[in-house]
Order: C-alpha cells, then sequence, then structure tokens
C-alpha cells in the first residue's frame, strides 16, 4: 500500500485558477503562515490555458485588423494569418506548460501539491496524485474551495464528441463547417475567432437574441458584427437532435470524427464538420463536501458564512455569483483579507455592498457593461431611468473608424439620480467600461458626474451625451 503523509498548512486552497492563486497569496502575504495550493492539472486554471488568455490573445489581432480595414489612410489588403494567429495562442498559454506559474507561487510562499482533491472532514484534504498516490493536507486555519466550473452539454449533443470551450480556445485543427450551439459570450466570442481562421460558421441561437444577459439593444450590434465577420447567424433556433457515425478521440482541438448532421427544432438539418457547445458551465462541487455534512447549494452564492463552517470558504466559478476571472480574484482579495484579520484577532473588515459586476464581450463591436441592466433593476423593484445616447455622438468614438457604430445607456435610479449600471457597444469600449464601474462602485449620481470632463476628442465624451439624454422609463 502506497504510504500516507499528512502535512500542515495555515490554509489549503483547492483549485489553482485565478481564483484559488490570488486566495493563497492574500491569506499569506506579509505573513509567515504557510498555504498549499492543490491543482489537479496546471496552475493557472482554465482561465490561463483554456479560456481568458487563449481566446484574447486569438482576438486582439482581429480588433486591431477590423480597425484597420476600415481606417482610410491604411492600404490593404489586411488579411488575417491563421498559423500566427495559432502561434500567438500557442504564446500566451506558454506551449500549455506552468512552469511560470508554479515559480509565481513558490516565490510567494504557496507551496503547489501536484493531484486531485477532496474534502475528507473537518479542515482536512485527500489529494490523489497523478500516480494514484494520496497525501493527506491538514488546514490549521482554513480550506478554500476554487474547483472552478465545467462546461454543460444538453443532452442531444452528448454523444457525438461535440467540441467544448477547451477545444476552441486549444484549435489545431480548423473544420471547414463549424456549428456553434449558444448564443452567450464563448458562442460570440468563439464564433468571431473561428471564422477568421477559415471556418464556414453557423451560430444556432435558442432565443432571439444573442447575449440575451446584456441590454435589449446589444444583440442585433453584435449580430450585425458577426455577419460582416461572415458568420451566418440563426436565431430562435433550437438544436434537437446530433447524430454522427464516426466519433473519434482524436484530442484537444482537433476535429473529433466524421461529419455531424445537427437536427434544428425537430426538422431542419444541418451537416456540418464539428459542432461547438456552448451552452454554459456549472460550478465543480464533487469535492468530498458530504464528509463535513454540507451540499453543494451550501457554497451556491457564497464565499463564507450561512452554513459553511467557519474553517471552509469558496472563491471564484465555484460558487457561481459571476463567472468572471476578474470576479473570482476580487473574491479572493477578500477572503485573503477575512483569513489574515482572523489569523491576527482582528474584527472581519467591512464589504461594501452592491459592489458592482463588469463585464467586457470581445465581440466586434465590443460590449461592456457594469451594473445592472434597466430590466433586471426593474425585477430588483427599483425605480429607473435610462439615457440613451449613439455611441457615435461622440466625435472621439467616431474617429476610431470609419464605418464606427455602436450604443450607450446609463440605467439611473429616479430620485437619487444615482447611477447603478451602464452599457457600451462600440470599437474600444472595453477600456470605457472602467469609468462607469469607478462611478457605480462611488455610488455617484448623474448631477456630480456632470462634473467630470472627458478630454476632447476621446470616446469618453459619450459620458456628456449620456447624462444630457432626455430620461425614459417605459420598458425597453
Ligand atoms: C472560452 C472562455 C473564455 C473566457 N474568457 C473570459 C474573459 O475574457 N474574462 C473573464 O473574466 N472570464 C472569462 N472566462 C471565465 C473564466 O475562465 C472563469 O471565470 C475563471 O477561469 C474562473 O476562475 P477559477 O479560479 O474560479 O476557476 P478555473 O480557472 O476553472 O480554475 C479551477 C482550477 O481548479 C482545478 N481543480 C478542479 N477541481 C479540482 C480538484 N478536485 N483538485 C484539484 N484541483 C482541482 C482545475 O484543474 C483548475 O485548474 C472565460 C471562460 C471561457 C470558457
Ligand atoms: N469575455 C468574457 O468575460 C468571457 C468570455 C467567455 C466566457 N465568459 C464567461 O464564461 C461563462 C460561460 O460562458 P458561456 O457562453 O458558455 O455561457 P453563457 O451562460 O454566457 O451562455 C450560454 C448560452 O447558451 C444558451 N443555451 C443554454 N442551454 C441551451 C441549449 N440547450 N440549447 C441552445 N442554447 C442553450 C443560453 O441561452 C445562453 O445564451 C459565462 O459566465 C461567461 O460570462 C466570459
Amino acid at each position: 500500500m502506497t504510504p500516507q503523509h499528512t502535512e500542515e498548512y495555515d490554509v489549503v486552497v483547492v483549485g489553482g485558477g485565478p481564483a484559488g492563486e490570488n486566495a493563497a497569496d492574500y491569506a499569506i502575504r506579509g505573513s509567515d503562515r504557510t498555504a498549499a495550493i492543490v491543482e489537479a492539472e496546471l496552475v493557472g486554471g482554465e482561465c490561463s490555458y483554456w479560456a481568458c488568455m487563449p481566446s484574447k490573445a486569438l482576438l486582439r489581432p482581429l480588433d486591431v485588423l477590423d480597425a484597420a480595414r476600415h481606417l482610410q489612410g491604411i492600404r490593404g489588403p489586411l488579411e488575417p494569418d491563421p498559423a500566427g494567429l495559432l502561434a500567438r495562442r500557442d504564446t500566451w498559454v506558454s506551449g500549455y506548460d506552468d512552469r511560470g506559474q508554479v515559480e509565481w507561487a513558490e516565490g510567494a510562499g504557496i507551496s503547489v501539491v501536484r493531484g486531485r482533491g477532496r474534502l475528507a472532514g473537518e479542515r482536512t484534504v485527500e489529494v490523489t496524485a497523478p500516480d494514484g498516490s494520496t497525501r493527506t493536507l491538514r488546514a490549521r486555519q482554513a480550506v478554500v474551495l476554487a474547483t472552478g466550473s465545467a462546461p454543460v452539454v444538453p443532452p442531444p449533443l452528448r454523444d457525438i464528441g461535440a467540441w467544448g470551450s477547451r477545444d476552441v480556445t486549444g484549435v489545431t485543427e480548423v473544420p471547414a463547417r463549424l456549428a456553434v450551439v449558444g448564443g452567450g459570450v464563448v458562442a460570440c466570442e468563439a464564433a468571431r475567432w473561428m471564422a477568421a481562421l477559415g471556418s464556414e460558421v453557423t451560430l444556432l441561437v435558442r432565443g432571439d437574441r444573442v447575449l440575451p444577459r446584456a441590454e435589449s439593444f446589444v444583440s442585433d450590434l453584435v449580430v450585425a458584427g458577426l455577419e460582416a465577420s461572415g458568420v451566418t447567424v440563426r436565431l430562435s433556433t433550437g438544436t434537437s437532435g446530433a447524430s454522427r457515425d464516426d466519433v473519434r478521440d482524436t484530442g484537444v482541438g482537433r476535429i473529433h470524427g466524421g461529419p455531424v448532421t445537427l437536427r434544428l427544432d425537430g426538422s431542419v438539418e444541418l451537416e456540418v464538420d464539428e459542432v461547438l457547445v456552448a451552452t454554459g458551465r456549472r460550478p465543480v462541487t464533487d469535492v468530498g463536501l458530504e464528509s463535513a455534512g454540507l451540499t453543494a447549494d451550501d457554497v451556491a452564492g457564497r464565499t463564507h458564512g450561512g452554513a459553511l463552517p467557519d474553517w471552509l470558504l469558496s472563491v471564484g466559478d465555484v460558487n457561481g455569483v459571476a463567472p468572471l476571472t476578474h470576479w473570482g480574484k476580487h473574491q479572493a482579495r477578500l477572503v485573503g483579507r477575512l483569513l489574515t484579520a482572523r489569523a491576527e484577532g482582528r474584527p472581519d473588515p467591512s464589504v461594501p455592498e452592491d459592489v458592482p459586476v463588469p463585464q467586457v464581450v470581445f465581440t466586434d463591436p465590443q460590449v461592456a457593461w457594469v451594473g445592472p441592466t434597466a430590466a433586471q433593476a426593474r425585477e430588483a423593484g427599483l425605480s429607473v431611468e435610462t439615457r440613451d445616447a449613439a455611441y457615435t455622438s461622440a466625435s472621439g468614438a467616431a474617429l476610431l473608424r470609419d464605418d464606427a457604430t455602436g450604443q450607450a445607456r446609463l440605467v439611473v435610479e429616479q430620485g437619487t439620480g444615482r447611477l447603478l449600471g451602464a452599457t457600451f457597444v462600440g470599437p474600444d469600449v472595453a477600456e470605457l467600461l472602467h469609468s462607469a464601474t469607478v462611478a457605480v462602485t462611488g455610488r455617484l449620481d448623474v448631477e456630480t458626474l456632470g462634473h467630470a470632463v472627458p478630454s476632447y476628442p476621446t470616446a469618453s465624451e459619450v459620458w456628456l451625451r449620456l447624462l444630457e439624454a432626455e430620461p425614459a422609463t417605459d420598458e425597453v
């Protein structure tokens, strides 16, 4: 039998993605306390190798290309270089080697324990290494769950070896015809880079718009941009069945067999060479919670407290609050500060309420929003008004591209004039978003914001147009 070792750390973090790495770092930073990260695959997590980093490495050259193609004064032909795009992706994922991240962790005083971790009762994590040997880690202060999320594959698409987000970010073999099922962030972003790599892409969207969690005006602009990139977008099209005679395990990013026939809404058929399923993700919670008398519901929606004992916390996608890297890292900083305060016998640090969640979607045009949409604010029982402006009403925005287009909206609380949310669609709005995030977090009102003067001629002048816009209170 393989011998077992028990090792003690102050904090044991299960999962070494961006949330877990930051939780471990902030929990021991500047102290002589100890932390271990238990990681089953690569330190850096989904984000570094199969999600944020490869996708944005592929998309950034396309942003520059799309802008350059629409700027008088630049001569073509301007074309994507598929081999160059994939090489750039490989650079950004460090060739799927996590040595750099392990060095960072060790430099920060964090031990990296390779293997799959499971809770084995209070403060205890059992780790099974790739060679089958086991180690037991004991956390003097706390265990932090940071096990991330996994894709959800709807039943009709389960047995055809369909691509998931790892395949499309790790693509090495470009299918001639690709169907993308889903209308969310992964689907819209991936459709764009796969079209640039040479696939004939059909986006199959069950609902009547893409990015359904964004303001309703966003979808038309994103669909127009996808179509301009050569993507066929089919709205209100469910995928009810799929068949593939020849399913092969060819590896991540390769075509997984012969052609696939999709049944759309039960009757129409579509034949493609590969299918990307991008229909959402679920938290990874099969980590022995029952050994501590807990269930996945006890982790859902919270980092600590509730039914969770004081020795167990969670950060990142696993708690499902907002499955975004920056949100997981924010939670990790808060959890790290909380654990530090408790270790030093200080009261729990206070945390402001209503901290808004920002999100950027790297389509063309880009989409960026923070806080609730008007509809979400109303559903939450708030009385709100909206203020709308064309993005190009700011001459700085119109200067960015000859074909610039876009729209912006503020969601403002009636009575107080407080800014609750904002959405921008257009070229380069990703970097504009933080102005709105600061304003919402700072609980600023529209009167005060009128004295924040944007430089001329920048896209930020859209703020002036928004603040001067006629408030609307109807449902749009
Ligand atoms: C294609 C794609 C693009 C994305 N782009 C963006 C973006 O641009 N911006 C953004 O903010 N978000 C983006 N996201 C979302 C982002 O990837 C996640 O929100 C983020 O990775 C969550 O971080 P995490 O640390 O919670 O989990 P993960 O990054 O999933 O890391 C969890 C880690 O835990 C490990 N693990 C799991 N179970 C165990 C176990 N039992 N024992 C040991 N280790 C375990 C896993 O191997 C993994 O390394 C994207 C997602 C996808 C799919
Ligand atoms: N730029 C970014 O910040 C970025 C990029 C990619 C992913 N992410 C995050 O990763 C997470 C996962 O992204 P995602 O796009 O997979 O999920 P998502 O939740 O954003 O979108 C899933 C989409 O699939 C649709 N869908 C669900 N079930 C379906 C079915 N059976 N048939 C057809 N369509 C179905 C939904 O209506 C929805 O439009 C999200 O939280 C997202 O925010 C962020």
